[in-house]
C-alpha cells in the first residue's frame, strides 16, 4: 500500500461492467399450502446474470472530487464496491495508484467474539497494516471512539451507535490519499457527529482523490468538482458537478416519454 510520495495518485475506469447473480423464483400459487411447501422444497430458485453496471469510464487524478449520483437501485453503492475491489469487474477494468480507504458499511467486517481491542488489531492487518502499526492504532482509535472503557469487551456486547463510532474511528485513523465514501456520516449523538464531521472534512480536504456517493446535492456541490450520474447500471451523464445536478433532476423529474427516449439512448451508446 505505501507508495513513493512522486508517485502519480489517480484511479481510473476503463469500461468497467459488473454482472451479479440474480436468484428468481416462478410465480407459486398460494391457494394449496400442500402445494406450496412441497414446491418450496423441490423447485429451487432459477440462478441467471444480471448486468448491475456496464460501460463505467472515468480518469481521476489529483484534486478531483467525484460525485456519484442516482436514484435508489441505478448502481452507486455498488459502483464504490467495484472502485474499492470489493468486486472484481466482469469486464473492462479499475486501476489505481496510492493508498485507498474505503468509508462505506463502517460495521462490515467486524469479528462479534472478538473484543474491541482485538477487532481494532485484526482490521488493521486486514487493511494491509503490520501488527505493529495495527497495534499502535488501538490508542487513538479507543480515544476517539470514547470506547476506552469497552477495549476489553466483546463487540457483540456493543450498541450499533458505539460499533459505528468504532468503525468510523478504524476507517479514519489514518489519512489516504484516494477516499472512497458512500453518503456522509449522521449518526450517532450530538457531540460524536461534530468530532466525526471535523475528521472527515480534514481527511477529505487532505485526500488526493475523492468519490463521494450521496442524495445530498448541497454537499455535493461543496465538495466536488466532478459528477456522474447513474441510471439503471450506467453512466448517463459525466461532467461538471452542476451540471450533473441539473441532469439528475431533469431525469428525476422527468415523463414517461423522457424516460423512455433515455433508456432508447442509453441501449444505443451500451451496444
Ligand atoms: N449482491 C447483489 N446481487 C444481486 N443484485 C444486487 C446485489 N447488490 C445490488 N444488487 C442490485 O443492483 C442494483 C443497484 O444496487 P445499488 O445498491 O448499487 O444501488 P444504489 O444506487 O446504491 O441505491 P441506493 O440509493 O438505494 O443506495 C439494485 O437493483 C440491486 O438490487
Amino acid at each position: 500500500m505505501a507508495m513513493n510520495k512522486a508517485e502519480r495518485v489517480f484511479l481510473k475506469a476503463n469500461r468497467a461492467g459488473l454482472d451479479l447473480p440474480l436468484f428468481t423464483q416462478e410465480q407459486r400459487s398460494v391457494t394449496q399450502s400442500v402445494g406450496v411447501l412441497l414446491r418450496a422444497a423441490f423447485d429451487p430458485p432459477k440462478r441467471r446474470m444480471r448486468t448491475i453496471l456496464d460501460d463505467i469510464s472515468f480518469d481521476l487524478g489529483e484534486g478531483d472530487r467525484l460525485a456519484i449520483i442516482g436514484r435508489n437501485g441505478s448502481g452507486k453503492s455498488t459502483l464504490l464496491k467495484v472502485l474499492v475491489g470489493a468486486y472484481q469487474p466482469t469486464r473492462g477494468e479499475v486501476v489505481s495508484s496510492g493508498s485507498r480507504q474505503a468509508l462505506l458499511n463502517l460495521s462490515l467486517g467486524f469479528n462479534p467474539e472478538g473484543t474491541v481491542v482485538e477487532n481494532i488489531l485484526l482490521r488493521g492487518i486486514a487493511m494491509g497494516s503490520s501488527p505493529a502499526q495495527a497495534a499502535s492504532t488501538i490508542d487513538e482509535v479507543l480515544e476517539f471512539s470514547d470506547l476506552r472503557e469497552k477495549a476489553g469487551h466483546r463487540l457483540r456486547t456493543l450498541s450499533s451507535g458505539q460499533r459505528m463510532r468504532l468503525g468510523f474511528a478504524m476507517a479514519t485513523s489514518a489519512q489516504h490519499q484516494i477516499l472512497i465514501m458512500d453518503e456522509w456520516i449522521g449518526a450517532g449523538d450530538a457531540s460524536f457527529v461534530e468530532k466525526a464531521k471535523s475528521r472527515l472534512h480534514s481527511r477529505v480536504d487532505s485526500a488526493q482523490v475523492v468519490v463521494l456517493a450521496s442524495h445530498n446535492f448541497q454537499l455535493l456541490r461543496r465538495i466536488c468538482n466532478l459528477g456522474m450520474v447513474i441510471e439503471e447500471g450506467r453512466v448517463a451523464y459525466f461532467g461538471p458537478v452542476r451540471e450533473a445536478i441539473d441532469e439528475y433532476k431533469k431525469i428525476y423529474q422527468a415523463t414517461p416519454e423522457y424516460i423512455a427516449r433515455r433508456k432508447a439512448e442509453l441501449g444505443k451508446t451500451a451496444s
